[in-house]
């Protein structure tokens, strides 16, 4: 039976044939790769965060206070790493976390498909942002039978929300995430150095330009008067969401809801209280708010709080041992975020593939040394605080 860390083989032989990886398998590696290669305007935007990036370097740095004990004497010959998720079977406890720009990390400008190839090629969920150089039906079309979720930027257009849910509907993914951290944008100063900000130029607008309600409130068609068009986007942008609009967005669709962003268990609850299907706990990785605490410290706390309700975690999660230790802590599936768009910049889909069985490989053959043949040993071992 094939098993994830097999690739860890497949490395090892193509080396006896003298072919090496293409793209390093560790993420400090690939994204100092990705550095040297990455036009700087986007490198700065995806690889920057918020004010001294003190919150996005502790996200990563912290799971190393965390530690895992190995069991012995245990049969992990087969290693089972499927989750079930709002009633699918996932083949892995990872997603590919949304990322506005994957538009424009591959030279096509069609990163979002390239992405999206990647996720059907590994079997790996993708979440798609609501902000992307492709629509949405595009990008559904290329993860064939591979489940997306849509990721969904609530604008101040309630017309504009229920058309984009209606459409992610329509296109056959499997729920929808409410980003409830970002209807500003996060003081971030690599981008205000250079004054760059991706969507103010227009790009990964494409849900919106051809969103038939966001058409209906422009003058003048987007491909006529594009500047025009990303006023309007910007002017609609940011929804301020409150408990109270719960009831409304719950009546937008009969998907699962996943509310992402959530950090405090008293949030968990309120969110499970007023019909949330799932608590998607990420500090959107470092780029919103600086001066808050690593989110893996907060998972604990959350998964408590959640009690059979689903947490999703994402943000600093670089290794396959990261991932286990966010599943020992109690989350049912795990985001990959920066790691994922640095294989895409460098590889297109192939790249993202490479990162994704890399991270995948490692927590495979992980489990198989600690004795944790399945997420539930992972789950019941846990993971312990330690000082460095
Ligand atoms: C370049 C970039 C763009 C992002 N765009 C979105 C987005 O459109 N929607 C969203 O909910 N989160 C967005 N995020 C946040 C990610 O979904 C995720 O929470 C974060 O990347 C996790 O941190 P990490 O990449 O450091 O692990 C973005 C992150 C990056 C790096
Ligand atoms: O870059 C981001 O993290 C992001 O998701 C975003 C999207 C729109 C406005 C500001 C930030």
């Amino acid at each position: 039976m094939a098993q994830f860390g097999d690739y860890q083989n497949e490395i090892y032989a193509a080396g006896l044939r003298g072919v090496l990886p293409k793209l390093p398998v560790d993420a400090a590696t690939l994204e100092a790769r990705a550095e040297a290669a990455m036009p700087p305007h986007v490198l700065n935007y995806v690889q920057g965060g918020c004010g001294d990036e003190a919150t996005q370097r502790r996200n990563s740095t912290a799971f190393a206070d965390w530690g895992m004990v190995p069991r012995m004497m245990v049969d992990t010959r087969v290693r089972d790493l499927s989750i079930e998720l709002f009633g699918l079977t996932l083949p892995t406890p990872i997603f590919l976390s949304p990322i506005g720009v994957t538009g424009i990390c591959t030279a096509d400008g069609h990163g979002d498909l390239a992405a999206a190839r990647a996720s059907a090629a590994t079997g790996v969920p993708m979440m798609v942002s609501t902000l992307a150089n492709d629509p949405l039906e595009r990008v559904a079309e290329a993860l064939g039978d591979t489940p997306g979720f849509f990721q969904l930027y609530t604008p101040r257009h309630e017309g504009l929300t229920e058309s984009l849910v209606a459409r992610a509907e329509a296109a056959g993914y499997k729920g929808i995430v409410v980003t409830l951290d970002t209807w500003v944008t996060g003081w971030r100063p690599r981008d205000l150095n250079t004054g760059n900000f991706p969507q103010l130029r227009g790009a990964v607008l494409a849900n919106y330009f051809s969103d038939p309600v966001f058409r209906s409130l422009l003058a003048r068609p987007p491909e006529d008067d594009p500047a025009a068009a990303v006023m309007t986007w910007a002017a609609t942008f940011g929804r301020v969401l409150t408990w109270d609009d719960m009831a409304w967005l719950r009546s937008l669709t009969s998907l699962p809801i996943i509310l992402k962003g959530l950090c405090h268990p008293d949030d968990a609850r309120r969110a499970i209280d007023a019909g949330a299907d799932a608590i998607f706990c990420s500090n959107h990785g470092g780029r919103q708010a600086n001066g808050g605490i690593a989110a893996i410290d907060m998972l604990p706390d959350v998964v408590a709080a959640a009690g059979d309700v689903p947490v999703l975690f994402d943000s600093g999660v670089r290794s396959g041992s990261d991932v286990v230790k966010a599943l020992a802590l109690g989350a049912r599936a795990v985001g990959i975020g920066r790691p994922f768009v640095y294989g895409l910049a460098l590889d297109g889909a192939e790249g993202a593939a490479h990162v994704i069985k890399c991270l995948l490989a490692e927590a495979d053959l992980l489990m198989a040394v600690n004795g944790y043949p399945t997420l539930a040993d992972v789950r019941a071992a846990g993971a312990t605080r330690q000082r460095r």
